[in-house]
């Protein structure tokens, strides 16, 4: 069946229901090709299960998830269009890396020398005639890679990729893929730590509970952190009550006793403080990096909020009602990006990871 060849992967109000569970729950987002996506998400977010409703594994309850403007049924030869490297997937443990790679390419169409083409491209031809049983973590996940690629598909689908590599292969796999997606092609990786794929990916959707909380680009992700300043006043209360009446409600306290302001400079904090009578003993500027964003992008899915000044108070007033651990994440709140940057308006899509194409 024809499809656009544009390479875009799309997903549209996408959900998944396991009886009770709600494995996903109305997703939307977009993959362009010519960078690389991160999929991104705790543990148990709904990773998985949309990749494998992205590639016809799983039928969804509701939504669409499309390549090229196709579901995955409508691609005619899938494996030349979208490669893919799922978990756990196996090798037949006593067929040689070549022969198992044979094996897939005529189960695809193509000719036997593409086995030991990508072979080549994932650096495993000298272990061409080893046995897949006998390969490490690492060697496998690149056989996995090469089957993918055997089609030489214009979509790369990986979950987990960077499990079991070692820094050499993480470099490796880095680079492959910054250079994959520069022919043009659309890469979308997925991964439970931001850290892992940062210096790999351009562009990043993250889920949490199933929901999206952000899809975008890196840098606009990274240009939007929060800075907040950790203040050490001599009566806290007095401080917040201080704060509050001059309109900066963004306050928490921290497990040191210390106040946590953000939406303030120094010098407005150290301003209100001397005009109230605080002493401030301290004061220390915080800027949230890359990861702990990422933690409080998605820490709603198994913990409450860390509690905040300003709302009923409880606990001798430091703890405010958290919204609950489902709602979508208050912090920061232009972080709920469910608008895309420019280039990324389509309705939804999602990725998938490490799989192998069968
Ligand atoms: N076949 C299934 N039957 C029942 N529940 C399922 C099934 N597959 C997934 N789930 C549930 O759906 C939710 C999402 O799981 P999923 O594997 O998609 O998450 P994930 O983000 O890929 O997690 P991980 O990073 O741990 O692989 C989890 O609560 C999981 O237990």
């Amino acid at each position: 069946m024809q499809h656009d060849g544009s390479g875009r992967i799309a997903v549209q109000n996408l959900s998944k229901h396991f009886g009770p569970v709600a494995a996903v729950q109305n997703l939307s987002f977009t993959v362009e090709p010519g960078s690389v996506t991160g999929f991104l998400g705790p543990n148990g977010a709904g990773k998985t299960t949309t990749l494998r409703m992205l590639l016809g594994l799983v039928t969804p309850s509701s939504g669409v998830a499309t390549i090229n403007g196709r579901t995955h049924d409508q691609l005619g030869n899938p494996a030349t269009v979208v490669g893919s490297v799922l978990e756990n997937e196996g090798f037949h443990p006593k067929r040689s890396a070549l022969n198992h790679l044979r094996v897939y390419a005529a189960a695809i169409g193509v000719p036997d020398r593409r086995a030991e083409e990508v072979l080549g491209l994932v650096g495993l031809s000298s272990a061409a005639h080893r046995r897949a049983g006998d390969f490490s973590l690492g060697m496998r996940q690149r056989l996995a890679l090469a089957t993918a690629l055997l089609g030489n598909p214009q979509v790369l689908v990986l979950d987990e990729p960077a499990n079991g590599l070692d820094p050499e292969g993480i470099v490796w796999l880095r680079n492959f893929l910054r250079a994959y997606a520069r022919e043009g092609r659309t890469v979308l990786v997925s991964s439970h730590l931001l850290s892992e794929v940062e210096q790999t990916i351009d562009q990043v959707v993250i889920i949490s509970a199933g929901m999206t909380r952000y899809f975008g680009s890196l840098e606009q992700l990274r240009q939007g952190q929060r800075s907040r300043v950790l203040v050490q006043p001599s009566d806290a209360g007095e401080l917040v009550k201080a704060l509050q009446e001059n309109g900066i409600t963004q306050l928490e306290p921290t497990q040191d006793g210390r106040v946590a302001v953000s939406g303030a400079t120094v010098q407005q904090i150290g301003d209100i403080a001397s005009k109230a009578g605080v002493a401030l003993y301290g004061m220390q500027e915080e800027r949230a990096d890359l990861e702990q964003l990422f933690f409080q992008l998605t820490q709603g899915q198994y913990s409450a909020p860390q509690p905040q000044y300003g709302q009923p108070p409880q606990q001798g007033g430091w703890g405010g009602p958290p919204s609950g651990p489902q709602q979508q994440q208050q912090y920061p709140p232009n972080y709920q990006q469910q608008q895309p940057p420019p280039g990324h308006q389509q309705p939804g899509q999602q990725g998938g990871g490490w799989g192998g194409q069968g």
